[in-house]
């Protein structure tokens, strides 16, 4: 198992300025808002600074001259200042307050749903779900909801200190110039560990999103693993993955430990030289004994904030990661819409010479690939495992474009299609059905949302559910969620087939769905696909040849291209691949047959599961 990615152990930290423009896109409409804000708390922290400053000159006048003119003078602009400082902080905040930071935090999550759904599914299907679950929630909230307070807390650290130390420039240089020299001696620190704090927390935050995939894995896996045996085995890798995230946290630890108590080391050490040498100028009589006293409150305010910069910025850190995930996300293009847009109105369909690899595979799953399926014919798709057949529906579907050659449907380059309307087109029942935790009803009509009642029965009815929805505990109110467990293979596989009768597409890809069944199961089910493949540009693939023998046209694949096309009589007739896994078939049956002494071993007549 591989744990973190080289690319983040090489990555150079990313600029603030990067942070900040990353920060105010994740906001979207918000932007100008949030800038204000920070505006605001940058102001607010400079006041705070000023304010301080004016204790100098408050102490002089009341302790020194006893001047109390003066001295409220400086007392009502110290007062002003917090005033302003505390103002200017509140109405920057009340980002968060008013709820426009939950509301950013909302629309980036909706944001991010919708491009899931308009990513191409073959850069989906390469993501595991957990990762993308954790980027969904969790980082959308590391990103933004502790944003303004982190920030808040790195202005107080920084702005307030500088506007201090500048303003005692009027007062004392030399006071001034020490707290000055104390900044410049954090930068080089804070420069020479960022990289590995932000390594470090990059890390520490793929390890979060592994975890997260493998707990989610782990748990809905947990059936088959118990089945197979496998649930410790599995387990053991899930400690494994644990053990691992361990290890980072405690090698994050220790490594912002170090430049944490180094920094603050230095601020504690450069702050008592400024006070002892505040004590020796005081001594020499170069310097006011009240500003000395004012240096020491001073000094009491600016150390922990100062100590502490480096524990806000590590925090910084994990946002910056978070918004990186959360923007290479987003920057994924969806396939893109050829113009002029175009509507087929016939629905046969043609590959032209058709070739595709995937991302991830080292050789073409499809190599110049030419048929022409067409209209309300059944087409089989057979070959071995791994042949390609499953990637032409995926193509057909448009779930990615093939780098070369074009399908076209109706004489229409898919590409040329609109999306919504490219899935209008074809339905698909799938060998594995997957239900929504929705009521019966729910799920049916999630083949087209607008039928009425009526027609959701009667596509129910049609695909052979009607006998075991009625059955329910809550009939079709009862919620898959609660009773997910409790339908078998056949029902839930009627149940899609209901979805795609509702549907009513004029092209049907259907992927083997009575592989997994018994018998009469398989019978209920092939007749519910008997309704819906009638005048339907038909696909299936088949791994079972008895049960397409009767299709209109059989493409044998091998290796991603076409080795024979024909009826099933025609490709008996060569001595040919098809006829060799023919032949094989029948002896794997009659093997079988022989060793439960049964004589049912005549092939299915026409069939398309
Ligand atoms: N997402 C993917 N990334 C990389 N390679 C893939 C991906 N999906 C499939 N492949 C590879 O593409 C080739 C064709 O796979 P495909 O699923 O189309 O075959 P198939 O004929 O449908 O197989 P089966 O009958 O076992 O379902 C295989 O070598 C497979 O390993």
């Amino acid at each position: 198992m591989s744990h973190g990615s080289a690319t983040s152990r090489r990555r150079p930290p990313t600029p603030w300025l990067t942070t900040y423009r990353q920060l105010l896109v994740s906001v979207g409409p918000d932007a100008p808002s949030l800038r204000r804000s920070l505006i605001g708390l940058l102001l607010a922290a400079a006041a705070q600074g000023f304010a301080l400053a004016c204790i100098v000159p408050l102490l002089s006048a009341l302790l020194s001259r006893r001047d109390f003119a003066e001295a409220l003078y400086w007392l009502v602009a110290c007062s002003a200042l917090v005033v302003a400082s505390l103002v200017l902080r509140w109405r920057a905040q009340s980002f968060d307050f008013d709820g426009r930071m939950a509301a950013s935090t909302h629309r980036l999550r909706i944001q991010l749903g919708e491009q899931l759904r308009r990513m191409p599914l073959e850069t989906l299907q390469s993501r595991r779900t957990g990762e993308l679950n954790s980027m969904v929630l969790n980082n959308v909230d590391e990103n933004l909801a502790h944003t303004l307070t982190i920030i808040n807390l790195i202005f107080i650290a920084l702005v307030t200190p500088l506007c201090t130390a500048l303003a005692l420039l009027a007062v004392d240089w030399r006071m001034a110039l020490a707290l000055l020299l104390i900044f410049p001696a954090i930068v080089p620190l804070y420069r020479w560990r960022r990289p590995a704090l932000g390594r470090g927390k990059r890390i520490l935050g793929e390890a979060h999103q592994q975890a997260n995939a493998d707990v989610l894995e782990y748990t809905q896996g947990l059936p088959v693993l118990r089945a197979a045996c496998q649930a410790g085995a599995k387990a053991e890798r899930l400690t494994s993955t644990f053990v691992h995230l361990e290890t980072i946290q405690a090698i994050g630890h220790r490594k912002g430990a170090k430049p944490n108590i180094l920094v603050a080391t230095v601020v504690e050490v450069g702050l008592l030289i400024m006070l002892g040498l505040g004590v020796v100028w005081v001594l020499d009589g170069s310097l006011d004994l009240a500003v000395l006293a004012a240096l020491f409150v001073i000094v009491a305010r600016l150390s922990e904030p100062l100590s502490t910069f480096i524990l806000y910025t590590a925090i910084l850190e994990l946002i910056e990661s978070a918004l990186e995930r959360i923007g290479a996300l987003l920057a994924i293009s969806p396939l893109a819409q050829r113009q002029p847009e175009e509507q087929p109105t016939s629905y046969d369909i043609h590959f032209d010479d058709v070739s595709f690899q995937y991302a991830q595979g080292n050789v073409p799953a499809v190599r110049e690939f030419s048929a022409h399926l067409p209209p309300r014919s059944l087409t089989a798709l057979v070959g071995p495992s791994g042949s390609g057949k499953t990637t032409l529906t995926r193509l057909l579907l448009r779930q990615a474009d093939p780098q070369s050659g074009s399908i076209r449907i109706g004489g229409v380059d898919i590409r040329h299609i609109p999306t919504a309307r490219l899935h209008d087109l074809i339905s698909v029942v799938f060998q594995d059905v997957y239900l929504f935790d929705d009521t019966v009803m729910a799920n049916i009509r999630m083949g087209r949302p607008d039928a009425s009642d009526a027609e959701v029965r009667r596509a129910a009815q049609a695909a052979q559910c009607l006998g075991f929805i009625e059955r329910l505990p809550q009939g079709w109110q009862t919620r898959i969620g609660d009773i997910g467990g409790c339908l078998s293979g056949g029902e839930k596989q009627r149940l899609s087939i209901a979805r795609a009768l509702l549907k009513d597409a004029p092209i049907v890809i259907l992927d083997e769905p009575t592989a997994a069944l018994d018998s009469e199961s398989e019978v209920a089910v092939q007749r519910a696909i008997d309704t819906l493949v009638s005048d339907k540009t038909v696909v299936v693939i088949a791994h079972r040849l008895s049960t397409i023998v009767g299709a209109d046209q059989i493409l044998v694949l091998e290796d991603g291209h076409l080795a024979e096309n024909g009826r099933h009589a025609e490709l008996m007739e060569t001595e040919g691949r098809y006829q060799r896994m023919w032949r094989a078939q029948q002896r794997v049956k009659c093997w079988h047959v022989a060793a439960v002494r049964s004589n049912d071993d005549e092939p299915q007549p026409r069939g398309v599961a």
